[in-house]
């Protein structure tokens, strides 16, 4: 380590220390909690690197909310009861807000998209983006992204034997490419050709280097408040070029690189759109103007003063779309696809209905016989209302939500009533929690999607018949209706007496609620059952076969990190490396349950 960073990180320290040891006598002393497991780390290693199954111990012995310690010994609260997460993410929300160095590092990096403001500009921006994204533009964006599955389909062919055999592919880079082709072509409007011949153009290898560049200077985020507030444009600059740590400079040129490519994106976009309104007022009709920042360019142009994007906040949304909407994506369809390869009987009877939809379809529009089924493409509304697709779908993202914690920090003191009391730390029974002003909340998305109280007994078993009637239709979009507030409806999965948590996808947190929920879901969702749907219909997916000189074979296991990251277990594999190593074969007619 340089010795700047580690000058950095002993004032870092010091700073956090002097803070630590003239803090306030602690007001969380009452939350109970497991003790302090490490003086640096606190619990925080243990959350994130034993996944699943710390996180889930934690609240099966302290309840919804409990007392965990961070960095330096800070104090926060780990939480997942339904109530307190409905004041968190929607009631009080002003007051559970995104921390400073967090808005600031997302400005530096994206500029002033959605992820980098507060408050009213916030605001401001989700009113213009939210009817971007509405079911209607689904509707019609689909056709122009289905050539994507197709092409991704076709690339993974090329890899398989002629004569049925499997092979072992790694699907990571292949579902990421595509994904990446999805939110370019979707979002902007414009392809990288990531699937063709030049897959490392400098934008999409500047998007993917983003997040490992980042994690080499984590340690530096503290400190971003400090040197935005304090030091100008070209003084922050002077600090990058005379600091020896070579990943800070790297991340500059990142950001320079997603700049520029956006900057000219989006005047090659408005000189296209300008051209397709000439066409467009001689009667043609439209086609490359389905995209997001289509809309939103004409949307914006349409609106008012007062509630019109500058031109910093429309490049400001372009680099956040893109990298909000890629890996979160593509970690969740490689979920379904390990899903899928494990529950060979869940894919046969997945492959049977895809395969019924596409004929029915094809019959129904009189479609050339000789076109194949598997190349029949679902308009929007046949492949959403697939039963069985999307109860797969819903479960996976439920049990395995690919970002399992946010943080939030409080403004003010503030109180978080509880809908499931808990045992303090004295013993005695409490219903609601004094909170600090400056305290850390983290939201567990993974622990509310597993919550026994509101999703069952089995709430930790993955099993999309929860979302099924008993004939295997889908529950019915009254009872399943996304609603950020508290009351569900009784019988819909996700609610009991009365209760769900306020996420806007399916009473689950994995796209969170309020104000600041995913704004992508709905795009999200339709990408993942084109995607599943079409490889589904010409490749059968199946856990890797093939041992090492040592006998071993290869397990796939899903690290919690700020996402859910594959890796192979050792001995077989390295423990390290993203990966998703799966046989991969043609289809046949065996592996249809019907
Ligand atoms: C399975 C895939 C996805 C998951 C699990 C996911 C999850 C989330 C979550 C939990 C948040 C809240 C983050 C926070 O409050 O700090 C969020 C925000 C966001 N997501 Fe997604 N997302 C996914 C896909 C997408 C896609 C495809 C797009 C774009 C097309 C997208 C765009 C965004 C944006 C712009 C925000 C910021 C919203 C705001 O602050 O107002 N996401 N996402």
């Amino acid at each position: 380590m340089s010795t700047l960073l580690v000058g950095l990180f002993v004032v870092l320290t010091v700073w956090r220390l002097v803070r630590y040891l003239t803090r306030p006598s602690s007001l969380l002393v009452d939350v109970a909690g497991p003790a302090k497991e490490h003086w640096l780390k606190g619990n925080l290693h243990r959350i994130f690197k034993d996944g699943i199954a710390y996180n889930l111990e934690l609240v099966k012995k302290y309840g919804g909310v409990v007392k965990v310690y961070g960095l330096f010994g800070e104090e926060q609260l780990y939480v997942s009861d339904p109530r307190a997460l409905h004041h968190v993410v929607v009631k009080e929300e002003h007051v559970y807000q995104e921390a400073d160095m967090f808005i600031m590092g997302n400005r530096l990096i994206f500029g002033e998209g959605l992820v980098s403001t507060l408050g009213e500009q916030h605001k401001k921006q989700r009113k213009m983006l939210n009817p971007v994204f509405s079911l209607q533009n689904m509707r019609t964006m689909l056709p122009a992204i289905q050539p994507i599955a197709i092409k991704l389909r076709q690339r993974l062919i090329e890899q398989l034997p002629i004569d049925g055999g499997a092979t072992e592919i790694n699907l990571l880079p292949w579902i990421t490419l595509g994904t990446f082709e999805y939110i370019t072509q979707a979002g902007l409007g414009y392809s990288f050709d990531a699937l063709g011949s030049n897959p490392d153009h400098e934008y999409p290898v500047a998007v993917r280097s983003l997040a490992p560049t980042f994690l080499k200077i984590m340690l530096l985020r503290p400190l971003i408040p400090v040197v935005v507030r304090n030091f100008s444009l070209y003084w922050r600059n002077k600090i990058v070029d005379w600091a020896p740590i070579k990943p800070l400079r790297e991340m500059r040129r990142l950001v320079g690189v997603m700049e520029s490519s956006c900057r000219n994106i989006l005047e090659e976009k408005r000189r296209e759109l300008a051209s397709l309104d000439t066409y467009k007022g001689h009667g043609g009709a439209r086609t490359k103007d389905k995209d997001i920042m289509s809309i939103l360019l004409r949307t914006n142009a349409s609106s008012t003063e007062a509630d019109r994007l500058t031109e910093s906040e429309i490049l400001g949304q372009m680099n956040t779309i893109v990298f909000a909407g890629f890996e979160t994506t593509a970690m969740a369809t490689c979920r379904i696809l390990h899903v899928l390869a494990m529950r060979p009987e869940v894919q046969a009877r997945l492959c049977s209905e895809v395969r019924r939809a596409k004929l029915a379809f094809k019959s129904a529009h009189q479609l050339p016989e000789e076109q194949r089924w598997q190349d029949v493409e679902l308009p929007y509304d046949e492949l959403m209302a697939l039963p069985y697709l999307d109860a797969i779908v819903r479960e996976t993202l439920r049990v395995y939500p690919p970002s399992s914690l946010f943080n939030r920090t409080t403004t003010q003191t503030a109180t978080l009533p509880l809908q499931y009391p808990i045992r303090s730390a004295s013993g005695a029974e409490i219903s609601s929690v004094a909170v600090p002003k400056g305290t850390t909340v983290i939201i567990s998305i993974l622990a509310s999607n597993h919550n026994k109280a509101i999703w069952g007994e089995d709430a930790s078993m993955w099993k999309p018949e929860r979302w099924l009637t008993p004939s295997g239709e889908r529950i019915s979009e009254a009872t399943v209706e996304d609603r950020n507030g508290m009351q569900g409806e009784e019988g819909s999965p996700g609610t009991k007496a009365g209760v769900k948590y306020p996420g806007v996808y399916s009473n689950m947190m994995t796209f969170l609620g309020g104000s600041r929920a995913c704004i992508g879901f709905k795009f999200a969702e339709m990408e993942m059952k084109q995607v599943i749907a079409d490889l589904i219909s010409t490749m059968q997916f199946s856990l890797p076969s093939a041992v090492d000189a040592f006998g071993n074979r290869k397990e796939i296991y899903w690290r919690m990190d700020a996402l859910q990251v594959p890796v192979v277990r050792s001995p077989a594999g390295d423990d390290r490396s993203a990966q998703v190593p799966l046989d991969v074969r043609l289809v046949n007619e065996r592996d249809f349950s019907e």
